[in-house]
């Protein structure tokens, strides 16, 4: 069996409760792959436990020992039935291989019935949905972009997801870029680079995740460049994600970038408190747990970096009520999530914002306090004063006094300039989604 899994079971192991090991993990087998880690529960029933309770950490305790995060499935299967598929025995005669549902490495819980929409993803969950309708016509590539945890890799998913559910024949893959580096390093030691070539440009749709760690991977990228365009000119779709706009990743070859421009770039930014909200109530309610609103509330006040960070703390708290038996409240969250929502709201504090601005903008903290109204100097303390409305729970006279005892419509001005950038220029935008990354994440 895998030994980065044995490495994986024995550290649960130590963390865990023996009856859980003994119920859940112990019976679990696994595979190692390029496309990752798949692992084979004896029932259903375990599947859907190891997905709701074990499969964070799991992949956490995964990416800690392998040094790279490894993308994890559970199914229910055993390694002897997996073995026997792929070497044709086993069963009666199999249908022809092709990038058949197996092969494409789709999380079909990503969907996007699943997706909650606000204004942050909204013109990112439409591009991906048009793409997904018009493969190969709409935008191509699409490219979806923004900070960790997001949703970028969620709305890829969706898209292949939604095409696969129209076209069941149609051929996908997505991989990690990590993967298309490892399987092209691998490819060209074993000197089968044509069947490497062939795998990528066979397909209707290739998807990406996270090309920004293609930079300064010359061979990689030559390599890549070729695939984008026998598929761009194949009508082939191509998604990606990065996070950042790719014009920005160091290293990445001009030509490479000037392409990947060539179809639609969209933006993925943090979810606004409402959006925060919803996505909680929505997880809660697709795992049968009753969240009460204020508990939702609660979270999505206090932690706001990115969707990731909410979906851990929702599973704790719903781990932690299974065990002990307890209704979710909010004292029972309080008390539950002590720690990581004081983490949370003690990194944002005014000074911190302030001090984080006039870094970026490389301006002295005193200037924010100064009654100096140069643009210079202007635009970037109203951008001080709109992510501290936004980021801290500080009223607007709070915020004005502590830029230099200003009135309070002085910062109901900032935040409303700010919010008019934010939407008609592409550079303060960039600014805005920079400065919120520097502070929540
Ligand atoms: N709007 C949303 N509605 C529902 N779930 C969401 C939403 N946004 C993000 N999520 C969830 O948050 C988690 C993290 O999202 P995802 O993996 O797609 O992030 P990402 O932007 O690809 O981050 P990274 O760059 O680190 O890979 C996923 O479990 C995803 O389902």
């Amino acid at each position: 069996m895998s030994e980065l899994w044995q490495r994986c079971l024995a550290r649960l192991e130590s963390e865990s409760a023996a009856e859980d090991v003994h119920t859940y993990l112990a019976p679990l087998q696994a595979s190692e792959s390029d496309a990752g880690l798949r692992l084979f529960a004896p029932n259903a029933y375990t599947v859907d436990a190891i997905r709701e309770r074990f499969l964070p950490r799991i992949a956490t305790v995964l990416e800690h020992l392998a040094g790279y995060p490894v993308n994890v499935r559970v199914d229910v299967g055993s390694l002897n039935a997996s073995r026997a598929r792929e070497t044709g025995t086993g069963t009666a005669a199999r249908p022809v291989r092709r990038e058949s549902r197996e092969d494409s490495n789709l999380d079909p819980h990503y969907t996007f019935e699943t997706f909650v929409e606000g204004k942050s993803n909204q013109l990112g969950k439409a591009a991906a949905l048009q793409v997904a309708m018009n493969p190969g016509r709409a935008y191509n590539p699409l490219l979806l972009y923004g900070g960790t945890g997001l949703g970028k890799t969620h709305l890829m998913h969706a898209a292949g997801n939604l095409m696969r559910r129209n076209n069941p024949e149609v051929k996908l893959l997505y991989l990690r870029s990590e993967q298309f580096v490892s399987g092209m390093v691998k490819a060209l030691a074993q000197k089968n680079m044509d069947d490497f070539k062939r795998r990528f440009r066979s397909v209707d749709a290739l998807l990406i995740d996270d090309i920004q760690f293609f930079a300064g991977k010359n061979t990689t990228q030559e390599e890549f460049f070729h695939t984008f365009n026998a598929l761009f000119e194949g009508k082939q779709q191509i998604i990606l994600t990065c996070d950042r706009y790719p014009k920005e990743v160091e290293n990445l070859e001009p030509r490479l970038k000037s392409r990947l421009g060539w179809g639609l770039s969209v933006i993925v930014e943090p979810p606004d408190f409402e959006t925060r909200a919803a996505i909680l109530l929505s997880k809660a309610q697709s795992k049968g747990v009753e969240l009460p609103e204020e508990v939702a509330v609660l979270i999505a006040k206090r932690m706001r970096s990115n969707v990731r960070d909410l979906e851990g703390a929702l599973n704790t708290l719903v781990a932690r009520s299974n065990f002990e038996g307890r209704l979710i409240t909010a004292e029972f969250a309080q008390e539950t999530l002590r720690d990581l929502l004081t983490v949370h709201a003690q990194a944002i504090t005014i000074p911190n914002i302030q001090r984080t601005v006039a870094d970026y903008y490389q301006l002295r903290l005193a200037d924010f306090l100064s009654k100096n109204r140069s643009r210079s100097i202007a635009r970037p303390r109203q951008m001080a004063m709109a992510l501290a409305k936004e980021l801290t729970e500080h009223s607007l006279p709070e915020i004005g006094d502590a830029f230099g005892g200003r009135d309070h419509t002085t910062v109901l001005h900032a935040c409303r300039t700010i919010a008019d950038f934010r939407e008609t220029d592409g550079r303060l935008r960039q600014d805005w989604e920079k400065l919120v990354r520097a502070l929540t994440g």
